[in-house]
């Protein structure tokens, strides 16, 4: 569907690193002992049939979900040992971001402002000062706007900066839901199904911005996706998960060639 990466930065050190995980509902085992790793500037695609875990598992990685067993390490750090309440603010602080299944963008608000929200963890002044718009909280929305301008013309954009995101075309709302992430300037950035409900050129584009962000910010994506022929394409690495358990792990050859994963979801011709 799109060229290879026409490589960027160099993939480097592991910078997530997942072990053991477990998590169970009641008596739903939605994760067990779950282990991989995911390295900088690598874009690492998480698949499996429905109910697989795959968004628990990247609710944990946000520090949403409380695993029972095991722990996940950000460049080294053990998330686990912060309270679930400062887990996820950490998880942020640190430099992780999401998009949802579900959009999760305020509809009557303008691309503008729904972008501009995801730079709260970024402004340093009060609400107070923000709304006074006085002094230092005047230069620093000057500054934080142009940042989302730029974010805007990069995912471009441009034509619906002031459209509330309610009215635009769902591919768009996907865009945008994509800049508000890109908000917060992640060095690691959870994508959940970013392609569903896509038409195929839609689906291009995503995939042309999810590799550009890689590219030219040299963020680490970990993505969901269901759609085969995009997660091969773009994807350096691949984990399966099969009814909780984690049934394949490496390059999309790697996958492709796994006569586990072909019987369990691929079926045969991938
Ligand atoms: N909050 C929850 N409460 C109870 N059970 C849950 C919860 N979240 C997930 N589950 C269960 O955990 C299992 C894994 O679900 P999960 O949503 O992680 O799978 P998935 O691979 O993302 O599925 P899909 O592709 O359909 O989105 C399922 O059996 C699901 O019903």
């Amino acid at each position: 569907m799109t060229d290879p990466p026409g490589r960027r930065a160099e993939i480097g050190d592991v910078l997530l690193d997942v072990r053991n995980i477990s998590l169970s509902f009641g008596g739903v085992k939605a994760l067990s002992d779950i282990s991989f790793d995911v390295r900088e500037h690598e874009i690492r695609a998480i698949i499996g049939p429905n109910g697989a875990g795959k968004s628990s598992m990247l609710n944990c990685i946000n520090g949403v979900y409380q695993p029972q067993q095991g722990e996940i390490r950000l460049r080294g750090e053990d998330m686990g040992r912060f309270s679930p309440r400062h887990r996820q603010r950490r998880m942020a602080e640190r430099g992780v971001a999401r998009t949802f299944q579900n959009l999760a963008l305020f509809k009557g608000m303008s691309v503008l402002d729904n972008i501009m929200a995801g730079r709260g963890l970024h402004m340093k002044r009060n609400l107070l000062w923000q709304a006074l718009r006085l002094g230092p909280a005047l230069h620093e929305e000057i500054e934080h706007r142009e940042q989302v301008e730029r974010l805007i013309d990069f995912l471009e954009i441009q034509p619906y900066r002031h459209t509330p995101v309610g009215g635009l075309p769902y591919g768009l709302q996907k865009r945008v839901d994509l800049g508000r992430a890109l908000a917060m300037e992640p060095r690691v950035l959870l994508l959940d199904e970013p392609m569903a409900g896509m038409n195929v050129e839609e689906k291009q584009d995503m995939c042309r911005f999810i590799l550009d962000v890689n590219d030219e910010f040299g963020t680490t994506i970990v993505l969901i996706e269901h759609d085969m022929g995009v997660v091969m394409d773009i994807s350096d690495r691949v984990v399966v998960l099969d009814y909780g358990r984690k049934i394949g792990d490496g390059t999309p050859d790697e996958v492709r060639a796994s006569e586990e994963v072909v019987r369990a979801y691929l079926g045969p011709g991938h």
